[in-house]
């Protein structure tokens, strides 16, 4: 039997580790797969010529794009033309020169930010393109629904199956914990952890506090994404809005800032005071998934957030050396 081939774009960030993980087990486990991986140094993404050199070259069958310019509320605030600029780059020099080496399968990912900062909650796959998008994170999400509609395009026009799951707020092992850049999981992480190992009387969290999100653990994410990847096409596209369009990815569990503070202050073993600095941004009030789609067609999220928060912060320990800055 011929392997099946697999680009995966990204594979050194938190996600592309995680799917790479589980494809590598999959593999091990007698499954016929050739995986192909390229750093950033290698690839630069943005580099259309670039790209097209390696996807002549190489020919996967499938892609999976979880290379992106990524970072929390401060760093999309700060950034925004890196932001839309590298994303829209990378979406379409991967998508365009994968369709022209004859890939036919890909998945995208895209991220929850695609929603209007009002729309109802949980947002609904439809909600896409009813409203006004969040200020902090305009740019980025714009470079999101661009994937969105580019692997839609190409479905609608050369008959390809590219697929986008819209995951909600990702953590675990390999999360990013730079103090301003990261977001607010691995951020929390590294300032309560230092907080705890000076003594200090407290911390300061961003904004006011009252903010939801929502939190999945980055393994069950890899799982969603190889899940949706693997569904049959017929189903997957009965399952979505048009052309294979994209599909909501979260845990259905939400909890303000000020009640994942308290949590991480747990785990760190912080027991100082929190405070909130009202003069940084809170972004999106309120972003839950409706995870309906997806739970339809069998799939679920099955880390809790107590479990993978205390995980991700033992790895936190064992990985300090490797902070990225
Ligand atoms: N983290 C989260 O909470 C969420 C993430 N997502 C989405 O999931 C996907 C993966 O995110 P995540 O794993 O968290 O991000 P990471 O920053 O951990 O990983 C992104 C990876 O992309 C690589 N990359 C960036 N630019 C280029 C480029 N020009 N050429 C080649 N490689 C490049 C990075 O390499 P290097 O580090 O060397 O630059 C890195 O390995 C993204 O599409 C993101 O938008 C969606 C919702 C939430
Ligand atoms: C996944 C998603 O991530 C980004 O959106 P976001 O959800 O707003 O991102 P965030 O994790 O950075 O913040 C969540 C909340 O937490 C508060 N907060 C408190 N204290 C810290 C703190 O110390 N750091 C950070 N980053 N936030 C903090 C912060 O003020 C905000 O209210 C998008 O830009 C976009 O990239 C995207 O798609």
């Amino acid at each position: 039997m011929v392997d099946k081939k697999i680009y995966v774009a990204g594979h050194r960030g938190m996600v592309g580790s995680a799917i790479l993980r589980k494809l590598e087990a999959r593999r091990n486990a007698g499954e016929a797969l050739t995986i192909i991986t390229r750093k950033h140094s290698e690839l630069d993404l943005i580099d259309q010529k670039a790209v097209r050199v390696f996807m002549e070259a190489e020919k996967p069958d499938v892609v999976i794009l979880a290379a992106a310019k990524v970072g929390g509320i401060h760093a999309n605030n700060t950034y925004p033309a890196e932001f839309i600029y590298q994303n829209l780059m990378i979406e379409c020099n991967v998508i365009q020169e994968a369709f022209s080496a004859g890939v036919r399968k890909l998945l995208q990912l895209g991220s929850s930010c695609i929603y209007p900062k009002e729309a109802p909650q949980p947002m609904r796959e439809d909600a896409l393109l009813t409203g006004i998008l969040e200020s902090t994170n305009e740019p980025y999400a714009i470079a999101k629904i661009a994937g969105i509609k580019l692997c839609e395009s190409y479905n609608r026009q050369y008959g390809t199956d590219y697929r986008s799951v819209m995951p909600t707020n990702l953590y675990g092992p390999g999360d990013n914990f730079h103090p301003q850049n990261s977001h607010v999981l691995p951020a929390l992480i590294r300032r309560f952890h230092e907080a705890a190992l000076e003594k200090a009387r407290e911390v300061v969290i961003w904004g006011s506090g009252t903010p939801m999100r929502e939190f999945l653990h980055v393994d069950d994410m890899a799982e969603a994404s190889l899940f949706v990847l693997d569904l049959d096409k017929d189903i997957y596209a009965r399952n979505t809005l048009t052309m294979l369009s994209h599909i909501n990815v979260g845990s259905g569990q939400e909890i303000s800032i000020a009640e994942l503070a308290k949590m991480v202050a747990e785990v760190t073993g912080f027991s100082g005071r929190i405070t909130t600095d009202p003069s940084k941004p809170d972004g999106t009030m309120r972003k839950l998934m409706d995870g309906t789609r997806l739970a339809e067609m069998g799939w679920r999220a099955s880390i809790s957030l107590k479990d993978g928060l205390e995980e991700t912060y033992k790895w936190f320990l064992t990985s300090e050396a490797s902070y990225r800055s």
